[in-house]
């Protein structure tokens, strides 16, 4: 009864917004009234501008933004202000299909409330650094999240179904009613010959229009759209090596695309929207699902594909040697092993079908199938000179031995000199550009910096809402099935239930890459089957879903975005990825313990906290098989997958607790060490600071050796001792240096920096005892100081979110901090004492907060949020603290401005050989010198046995290192 009443109180809802938008459409008929809003959104130009040639087809064809009441944000005289659109929902989705021969590709968006607030602290911001968000556009910016699904065509009932149940096909407006009763949202993009076949089925069964864009406009949209905008997206694949390979926009054209879907198209691509299908085959993967149906009673393509694996193709394939009795015809360069005649074996024989092995049938269809294509691209392209081939469409289907079969006749034909690409998002290129054919979406000028691919890591769904594909794909082949599972069962079953069931069967899933020796000169070997089974859909896995951040944005302070690469350790080599899969596997069980108790050690935490284990520990089993599963892989990605890992089942902030009680213990003792530093001279006082930064960096909970210490004896216990350690000269020892930048010498004093950045690292002794007294020192010498922190919390790294609260508790005890924090706009809640007594120079400059876009301990530099991208602006001084920041990611980031890194090395994740050795050898990095760039590396080295081994130390040794500009 309720349900019923609350649906029906929706549904007026819904029905005021639309009533409430045709008012105003009403309006703005009769008058100027709203235009300045609706041209800025985008929405007024179909009112406007009613003569442009074929306005009327597309502006009908656009889900529509509901932009009643919209009203201007900000300052009006903005070249760009932003739109406010109170009525939006939060959740508007747009939907684009591709409907083939063979599958039904959907590409959605879901929009999701930015889940940050807009505090006090970023208003202050704001107002302080100049900067509004999204002042890049002229209409609001959408930002959210792309996902990709995909159905058979023939079980296109299950995507209808999968529609509805996400109302997909009405904005994602809710509820929304398709019985009879039909929105203005009712028309979507759709690509593909089955936009024409099923245009009524869809009209009937979800009363919408499929509006009709034309397939190799939406192949080539797509395929451009990836590879200018993702990172990575492209691939070579030889001989089962994956290499990833990054196209410069500007070098990117001429090339040809060849879409391997049902049938094939080969379409040479010269610019955006500039292109011409030159060739295609029926020969394609709709003949290798088809035929090897047929052959070997399949019941499903990957059962087909899975078969190939476990093949050996001589007892079909007519091999040279087979004609010429064992010898190569050498002569022609021809091995004797070369495929002479596909199935041609099987007319010498006297077998019927049945008596051979479906595994090798299915090998040689696909050998003979894929070696076709790439025979005939590679032909294309010499027609053209084009020297790129990319390869999409889903027969490819991220199989290594069709990708590696490809390949091979593309640089055995050309002699090497073309090349065969793949995309990772192979079957979506048509859906995608379809997606991109709604005007305004903004999407065709989104940038590289403004897409965050995330892949979901256990949590199918959250909120009762399914969010990316269900966990038992995680080893699961029948994804469609389970799609079909969970919408009927959605709201009802939770994703962590259904979970905790399929969670026993969640085993290291196979690796399907035949290894070296796939091919050779003229021919090919038997694929190396080493997994029988063949991997869960491609879709499922390999391709997450994309974030669009609009408001993400380039570090402006880095020397050259383009040389930038965030992640110091490589894990393409296969000896550093099992160094850290094993890390986070070990580290795993007190991760969970934690995580568990900062939601109370319910039963229900209890039962999420082992769901996560177990989705992480098969991600990272996953890894181990198939490094290059989630494409290219950084350190800092792995650890932000982590943290994501734990947001996907509800652990909000698993180290809450811990960094509470140590930000209380750390606080309690600041004043003292604040007195302590005003009785020391300038010189020692800086030194006392850089060691507190570094004394402080030790409490870190992403190292096993201080998690081990934490036992034995008490915060401040711990910060003494680790204080007493730092004994001089360090390991490496540059601090004379330094200080001679920051105090100057006798002769000549130096000047002060205008503006520091402080990359703050974890909660507790290390933001209240190390870097809040050198923000306090900065700030002292008259330089403005941007802490810098997580937008989301990771470990127990302190937040943006919480560091206001963290300093209004400081400020209590330092009139210093107090100054500059209010003049940085952090103390308008907070209840401090405002005696203002003792410091006569009332003009202070300010403290304040920025986040930093990240919800990770790393952090790449050419994606943090628009804060950051302002307050660097005037910034001369970056701090980069802790290992994450500086020594994970951005060890060898070049800056334009004088860099600090404060790094403490751990034994867990800093001290493996590749980063241990940057300390010993200095000159490696030598190239610094070569840049305006002053920095500083401080590093604490807490592993015995690795500190002997490796940097012929001791444990605590510490490492300061810096260089001035040469
Ligand atoms: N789960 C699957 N079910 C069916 N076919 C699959 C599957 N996975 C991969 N394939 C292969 O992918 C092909 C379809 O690829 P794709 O979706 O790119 O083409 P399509 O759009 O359906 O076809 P066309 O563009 O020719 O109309 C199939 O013919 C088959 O070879
Ligand atoms: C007919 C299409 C374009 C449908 O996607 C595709 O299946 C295809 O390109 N087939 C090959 C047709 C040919 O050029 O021989
Ligand atoms: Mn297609």
């Amino acid at each position: 009864m309720a349900a019923s009443l609350e649906k029906e109180q929706q549904r007026n809802q819904v029905i005021g917004i639309i009533e409430e938008e045709k008012l105003q459409k009403q309006e703005s008929k009769g008058s100027n009234k709203i235009t300045r809003t609706q041209v800025e959104s985008g929405e007024g130009e179909r009112e406007m501008t009613p003569t442009a040639a074929n306005s009327m087809h597309r502006s009908g064809s656009r889900p529509q933004l509901d932009v009643s009441k919209a009203e201007i944000q900000g300052n009006e005289e903005e070249k760009y202000p932003t739109i406010l659109l109170p009525n939006q929902s939060d959740d508007l989705s747009h939907l684009a299909l591709d409907i083939g021969g063979s599958l039904i590709k959907l590409v959605y968006f879901s929009r999701h409330e930015d889940q940050s607030v807009d505090d006090k602290r970023k208003r202050s911001v704001k107002e302080r650094l100049g900067f509004s968000k999204g002042n890049r556009r002229s209409y609001p910016i959408l930002g959210g999240r792309l996902h990709f699904v995909k159905f058979e065509t023939r079980k296109i009932n299950e995507c209808l179904d999968f529609i509805h149940s996400k109302q997909l096909h009405c904005g994602g407006l809710e509820p929304c009613y398709s019985d009879g009763v039909t929105d203005q949202n009712g028309i979507i993009k759709a690509t593909g010959g089955g936009a024409y076949k099923y245009a009524d089925l869809f009209k009937e069964r979800l009363g919408v229009s499929l509006d009709k864009e034309d397939e190799m406009d939406c192949l080539v949209a797509g395929a451009n759209f990836l590879l200018k905008a993702i990172r990575h997206e492209a691939f070579t694949h030889m001989e089962g090596q994956k290499e990833f390979v990054q196209i410069e926009p500007n070098d990117l054209f001429p090339y040809l695309l060849v879409n391997i879907g049902s049938g094939v198209s080969m379409i040479k691509v010269d610019g955006d929207g500039k292109f011409e299908r030159i060739s295609g085959t029926n020969v394609g993967g709709g003949t290798y699902w088809g035929l090897g149906r047929l052959l070997t009673k399949c019941k499903s393509f990957d059962e087909l594909l899975e078969l190939s694996q476990k093949g050996d193709n001589r007892s079909m394939d007519m091999l040279v040697g087979d004609i010429y009795g064992g010898l190569d015809y050498s002569k022609i360069g021809l091995s004797a092993s070369t495929i002479a005649s596909s199935f041609g074996k099987t007319i010498s024989e006297k077998k019927e079908l049945e008596e051979y092995r479906p595994e090798d049938i299915s090998l040689s269809l696909l050998r003979m199938i894929s070696y076709n294509i790439g025979q005939i691209a590679y032909l294309n392209a010499l027609r053209f000179r084009l020297k790129r081939i990319f390869f999409g469409g889903f027969f490819i289907r991220g199989h290594a031995y069709t990708m590696d079969t490809i390949s091979f006749a593309v640089h055995f034909w050309s002699n090497g000199e073309a090349q065969a690409m793949f995309l990772r998002h192979e079957g979506f290129l048509g859906a995608l550009g379809a997606f991109m054919s709604y005007e305004k979406h903004g999407l065709d000028d989104l940038m590289v910096h403004q897409l965050v691919e995330r892949f979901p890591m256990g949590a199918p769904y959250t909120g009762g809402k399914i969010h990316g594909p269900p966990l038992g794909n995680l080893n699961e082949k029948a994804s469609d099935r389970d799609w079909k599972f969970l919408i009927y069962a959605g709201g009802l079953i939770s994703w962590m239930e259904k979970f905790l069931r399929k969670g026993t069967e969640i085993t290291a899933p196979v690796p399907m890459t035949p290894l070296a020796g796939t091919t050779g000169l003229g021919g090919f070997e038997v694929p190396l089957s080493k997994g029988s089974t063949l991997r869960s859909d491609a879709s499922a896995l390999s391709v997450g879903v994309l974030h669009l951040v609009p408001t993400l944005e380039v570090f402006p302070l880095l020397a050259d975005p383009k040389l930038y690469e965030p992640n110091t350790i490589d894990l393409s080599d296969n000896n550093e990825l099992e160094y850290w899969l094993t890390i986070l596997s070990e580290h795993l069980s007190d991760l969970v313990d934690k995580a568990v108790a900062s939601e109370g050690g319910t039963d229900d935490a209890k039962r999420r906290g082992d769901a996560f284990a177990r989705a992480f520990s098969a991600h990272l089993a996953r890894l181990m098989e198939e490094p290059s599963a989630y494409g290219k892989l950084g350190l800092a990605n792995l650890l932000e997958m982590r943290e994501e890992c734990l947001r996907e089942f509800h652990f909000v902030d698993a180290y809450r607790s811990i960094k509470q009680r140590e930000n209380e213990a750390s606080l309690a003792v600041l004043p003292d060490l604040l007195v302590e530093l005003d009785s020391m001279d300038e010189e020692s006082r800086l030194l006392t600071l850089i060691e507190g930064v570094l004394a402080a960096n030790i409490f870190d909970w992403g190292s096993r050796a201080c998690v081990d210490l934490y036992h034995k004896g008490t915060i401040i216990e711990i910060y003494r001792m680790s204080r007493n350690k730092m004994r001089r000269p360090w390991r490496v020892d540059d601090f004379d240096d330094f200080k001679e930048r920051m105090l100057g010498t006798k002769n000549n004093k130096n000047t002060r920096h205008k503006r520091a950045l402080l990359f703050v690292d974890n909660s507790g002794a290390d933001i209240v005892l190390g870097m809040l007294p050198l923000a306090r020192e900065l700030l002292r010498r008259g330089t403005e100081v941007v802490l810098v922190a997580n937008s989301l919390p990771a470990l127990n790294d302190v937040t943006a979110m919480e560091l206001p609260d963290i300093i209004a508790e400081a400020a209590k005890h330092c009139d210093i901090l107090r100054r500059a924090a209010e003049v940085g706009g952090l103390l308008v809640d907070a209840m401090i004492n405002t005696s203002n007594s003792s410091i006569e120079n009332s003009s202070s400059v300010p403290l304040m907060v920025v986040e930093n876009g990240c919800g990770s301990p790393c952090i790449d530099l050419r994606q943090v949020s628009s804060e950051l991208a302002a307050a660097a602006k005037d910034a001369d001084l970056l701090i980069l603290e802790g290992m994450g920041r500086a020594l994970h990611t951005n060890l060898n980031a070049r800056f334009k401005c004088d860099a600090l890194k404060v790094n403490d090395v751990d034994f867990d994740f800093c001290l493996h050989p590749s980063i241990a050795s940057m300390f010993p050898i200095m000159p490696t990095i030598s190239y610094w010198h070569s840049l305006s760039i002053v920095s500083l590396e401080l590093a604490m080295v807490k592993n015995q046995r690795l500190a002997e081994k490796l940097v012929k130390g001791d444990i605590y040794d510490c490492i300061c290192k810096y260089e001035p500009v040469s």
